[in-house]
Parts: C-alpha cells; structure tokens; sequence
C-alpha cells in the first residue's frame, strides 16, 4: 500500500461511509403498533408487555425425586424405617401424616402435604412389605423439594416488554396461562426483485439467464427474524417498474429491492423511485460489497432498502442495515458488537470499507476466531454457504493483521 496517504480515508462526495449510512437508516424508526397473537404464533415476535406469573412458581411445594416423603422430626428422633401409609402420584391431592415413623410413597412433581418436609430418593431405601428402610445415614431438612415460589411469586413479571419470544418465553406463557401474547406489529414488507436475465426457480434459464435468489434469500433471513414478507418480480420496462412500486408504496411499510440499482442501461430503479417522491436520504456506500445501495423515505412513511444486485452485496447490506432497522423499530435493546480475531493477514487496498467473509471458530480457549474466505467477489453467493459472518475492516487501514481484532456480522 502507499504508506504516505493519510490515514483518514478520502472518500468521493457522493458517496456516504457506513458510518453515516447506519445512522440515517437507524433515523427512520417507525412504530407500527401492536398486536395480540395465539402464544404459540409469537415465537421471533418482539413482546410489547410484561408477562406475569399469574400464580407462585412453582406454586406449590413440589417433589423433585420419585421417593418417600417424611418428616424431618424422624431423622432427629434416630428413626429411620418408616411405614408406608400412601402413594402419591403428581396432581393428587397431597396426603400427610400423623406420626413420625410414617411417610408417603411419593413421586416427582407431586404437592407436598405441610406435614412432611423431607423426601429421600428410591436409590436411598430398601423398601419391603410397605416398610421403607433408609440406606443411607446423611439427610438434609428439606431436600429434594423445590419450593413454592422459589423462583417466582404471584404478580412477578417472568419476561419483560421489548423481548424476544424465543421457545423459553413460549414455555413461561404457557406456564402461566397466557394463551395470546400482545407483540410489536411487525412491518408489511414486499421483496422485489428485477432483471430480464432472472427466471424463476421452476423455469428453465436460457444459457445467458439465471435464477433469480436473492428474493428467496431475503425472504428466508427475514423467517429467521419472526418477519413474513411477499415476493414480486419486476421486468425491466420503466412503466412497469414505476406502477408496481407505485403500488407497493401504497400497500407495504418496506420495500426491499435487489438490483438495478448501479449505472446500467437497465437500472431503472432509482429513477423510478424519485419519479415516485421517494425522498432519496443516500445512494453509494464507501463499501465493498454493496457500494450502489440506496435509501430513501416516501412522504407516506413508506421506507425503501434498494440494495446492490450482486448476491453478497444484497446480502451484506441486508444483515448490516435492514436487520439492525428491524430490531431498531421493534424496540429490541441493541446488541452488543461482536468481535473476532483474523487468523491470517489480509489485505485490501480500495478507499471503501470491506465486508470480508468468514468463517467463525471458538479456539479451546474461547476465543472467536475469524477465518477469511475470500470467494470471487459479491457475485459468488456459493461462498455464502461457507462462511458464517462478514468482518468489518476499518476504512482507515488497509492492511490487516494476523491476531487484529474486529467487529463480526454474523448470519
Ligand atoms: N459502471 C458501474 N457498474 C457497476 C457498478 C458501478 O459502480 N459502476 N457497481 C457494481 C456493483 S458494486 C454492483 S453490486 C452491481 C449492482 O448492480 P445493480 O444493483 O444494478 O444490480 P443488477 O445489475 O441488476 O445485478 C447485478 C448482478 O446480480 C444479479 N442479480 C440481480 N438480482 C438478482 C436476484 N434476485 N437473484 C440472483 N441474482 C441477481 C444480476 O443478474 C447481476 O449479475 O453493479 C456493478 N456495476
Ligand atoms: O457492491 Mo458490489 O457488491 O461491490 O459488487
């Protein structure tokens, strides 16, 4: 590299650093309300109220060996054969005793009577003829029972507003009778993609065409993140572009495009969206890959992601921008960066901001370790497959050290 360039990096003035890219879009937050789903619908949703133990958790004094319960008076007494007067299984009616050299049969999750305070494992007894014998010499007060309210009580909050529901959450709302949980409205979002070159799954592609991807790879990223969004594909004809997005402006709160976008002949998506009064707030990152995304806001609220074709490009820009905005909007308090550590030296010369591809390993000792995979550029989506993160090297350098610590974004 030339080593007499200052290190601030000189980037052209049309184009924005990710820096100020991630504020803009981190500007334009929206809040689309709220909304009460079956529990078992909300998992990946953001929880727009505090779920409450509606009764002690657990709300009685529960058996957690299968046993026999006693009272610890008898340990203290020197008794240590007991009579069997009952067998209690979980969900009866708990059964107690009226002498010290008594106890009860008494199985896991079953309510323990106030009487007995005490349970012993089977592995502990030699039971014979309804006579339980204690094999073992050590017992505590008190063992093997988890007690009422141990781990909540009645009126505590068991999960707080602003959470993701993840599969615990959905065991607490079940737990606790919540069958609807009122969760964060999340956006209407419409994926598109254009390109005369791009068919279908299903159909079969000339020798100059492709597939189109990038639709289904958004969609599937945003799955993952609770989000349903509808595909639609768009030709390269600029009427057609500007209906269907004139639409799309209508019935969706985000919009999110992949491709023509850059210089091309074909690229009709930007005018299109400033022929639509869509307030364009940047187009060009000082970033590789994804140096042609564009962003803007319609006067309806209505946002728009127009992220680079190129696979990794669309990609990249997705988890970086579009995902932090969706956590951003729900209300998910942010996450704390991930760091790792490049394993081998790299370097890279252009004045932009380079999202490099890893692959994430613990070592033995813990710590995160970034290995680069290059691939063939933003076009090779084979390499996506492979790797697990883009590692965000800093602008100001270009060369990049074996054991240089830096943030992770993982996918
Ligand atoms: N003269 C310039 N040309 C290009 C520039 C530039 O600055 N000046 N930037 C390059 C960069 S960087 C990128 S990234 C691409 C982005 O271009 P577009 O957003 O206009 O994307 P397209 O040209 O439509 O497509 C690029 C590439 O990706 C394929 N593609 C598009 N959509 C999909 C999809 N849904 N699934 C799979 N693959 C898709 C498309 O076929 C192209 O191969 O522009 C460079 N050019
Ligand atoms: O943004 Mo492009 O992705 O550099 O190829």
């Amino acid at each position: 590299m030339n080593r007499w360039l200052p290190l601030v990096a000189k980037i052209p003035e049309d184009m924005t650093t990710v820096e100020q890219a991630e504020k803009i879009v981190l500007a334009q937050l929206t809040d689309y309300g709220t909304e009460a789903v079956p529990f078992e619908q909300a998992l990946g949703q953001v929880l727009a109220e505090d779920l409450l133990a509606d009764r002690d958790l657990p709300p009685f004094n529960r058996v957690t060996m299968d046993g026999i319960a006693i009272s610890f008076k008898a340990i203290e007494e020197g008794i240590n054969t007991f009579h069997i007067k009952a067998t209690q299984a979980a969900g009866d009616e708990p059964v107690g005793i009226e002498d010290n050299d008594l106890c009860i049969e008494i199985m896991t999750g079953a309510a323990l009577h106030p009487s007995l305070d005490t349970v012993i494992r089977y592995e502990d007894l030699e039971i014979r003829n309804s006579l339980a014998a204690l094999t073992i010499h050590t017992i505590k007060k008190g063992q093997n029972i988890h007690f009422k309210g141990k781990d909540k009580q009645a009126g505590n909050v068991v999960a707080t507003a602003s959470q993701k529901v993840t599969p615990a959450i959905i065991s607490l709302a079940a737990s606790v009778g919540k069958s609807e949980l009122l969760v964060r409205k999340p956006p209407r979002v419409v994926v598109i993609s254009s390109g005369d070159e791009l068919v279908d799954v299903n159909d079969t592609p000339t020798t100059y065409q492709i597939r189109r991807s990038n639709n289904y790879t958004i969609k599937a990223a945003l799955t993952n993140h609770g989000l349903h969004a509808e595909i639609l594909h768009i030709p390269d004809n600029p009427e057609i572009t500007r209906e269907q997005i004139a639409t799309c402006l209508q019935n969706y709160d985000v919009i999110l495009l992949s491709g023509g976008i850059s210089m091309g002949k074909f690229d009709y998506i930007p005018k299109a969206l400033e022929e639509l009064q869509v307030n364009k707030l940047f187009h060009k990152v000082a970033q590789r890959p994804g140096k042609p995304f564009w962003f803007g806001r319609h006067d309806n609220g209505a946002l728009v992601f127009a992220f680079p074709g190129n696979p990794v490009a669309t990609f990249m820009c997705l988890h970086r921008y579009f995902l932090l905005w969706l956590d951003a909007t729900l209300g998910l308090p942010s996450k704390a960066p991930v760091y790792a550590v490049l394993d081998r030296y790299f370097d890279f010369q252009p004045q932009l901001q380079y999202f490099l591809q890893v692959k994430l390993n613990f070592t033995n000792q813990g710590q995160l370790m970034a290995t680069p995979i290059e691939g063939n550029g933003s076009g090779d989506f084979a390499n996506l497959a492979d790797t697990d993160a883009f590692m965000e090297l800093p602008m100001e350098t270009n060369d990049f050290k074996r054991g240089d610590v830096y943030k992770v974004w993982t996918f």
